[in-house]
């Protein structure tokens, strides 16, 4: 489903050139089957955000294999690249909303971008936005709302579309402890019905309330696997 075989990541820094940069990740070998559910911990610069952006394929390594979804990613066309990442919901750490859609707009987006019918998306964007305690917030755009209403709006429009894989960065770090457990709630619930999860986080208060297998990366490098 998820699968990293000594996988080495390396930005190419302006500033400092060619071999003189440091990897961002260095040999990373994990797998997550079909269905699992990781979390994914350590340090900040420790290189979580790094390790995502491989798996939604907004990087590409500089050496080893990478297979998502049953697709080495090595291989993969722009165009078939593309399919698949409509496959996967990712939050991001800055939630990249749109600036002049609504809440509701945004959260259709990836229902649209797939071709449902209005009627589908109106019930299941309702739904989510319930689910995450915006619903009399539909109409606002995203510079309306406050740090913690967009982040449970990128939460929303990465699980609406019932995605295979779920990829989120520190998704509950503008909430409070109430509505974190309940993005958890949804969360978990998502990943029952199917969806492969990864989510990064530095709240360990939160990993502890929802127990599951990590992956604890530091300097780039895996230290810990389950
Ligand atoms: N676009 C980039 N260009 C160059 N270096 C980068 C880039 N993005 C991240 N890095 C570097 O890669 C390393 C890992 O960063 P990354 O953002 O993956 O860490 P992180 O664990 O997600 O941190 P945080 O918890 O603070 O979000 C850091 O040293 C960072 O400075």
């Amino acid at each position: 489903m998820v699968k990293f075989e000594d996988v080495w990541l390396k930005y190419r820094h302006p500033a400092r050139q060619g071999d003189a940069a440091p990897e961002a990740l260095r040999g990373i070998s994990f797998e997550i089957p079909e269905g699992g559910f990781r979390w994914l911990i350590g340090p900040s610069g420790a290189g979580k955000t790094s390790l995502l952006k491989l798996i939604y394929l907004a990087e590409h390594p500089a050496k080893g294999r990478i297979d998502i979804l049953g697709t080495e990613a090595a291989k993969i066309s722009r165009r078939d690249a593309a399919l698949l990442r409509r496959r996967i919901g990712v939050v991001y750490q800055d939630f990249r909303l749109l600036p002049q859609l609504s809440a509701y707009d945004n959260v259709a987006l990836p229902m649209r971008l797939a071709r449902r019918n209005e009627t589908q998306i109106h019930a299941d964007v309702t739904e989510i936005l319930r689910w995450v305690g915006l619903e009399n917030r539909l109409h606002a755009r995203p510079d309306e709302l406050s740090g913690g209403e967009q982040q449970r709006i990128a939460v929303a429009r990465a699980v609406v579309a019932r995605p295979k894989l779920l990829v989120a960065d520190e998704p509950t770090g503008n909430l409070d402890d109430e509505q974190a457990h309940r993005l958890m709630h949804l969360i978990t619930a998502l990943n029952r019905l199917g969806t492969t999860v990864v989510v990064a986080t530095h709240n360990m208060g939160l990993v502890e309330g929802w127990p599951a297998p990590r992956l604890t990366i530091e300097h780039g490098k895996l230290t810990h696997a389950e």
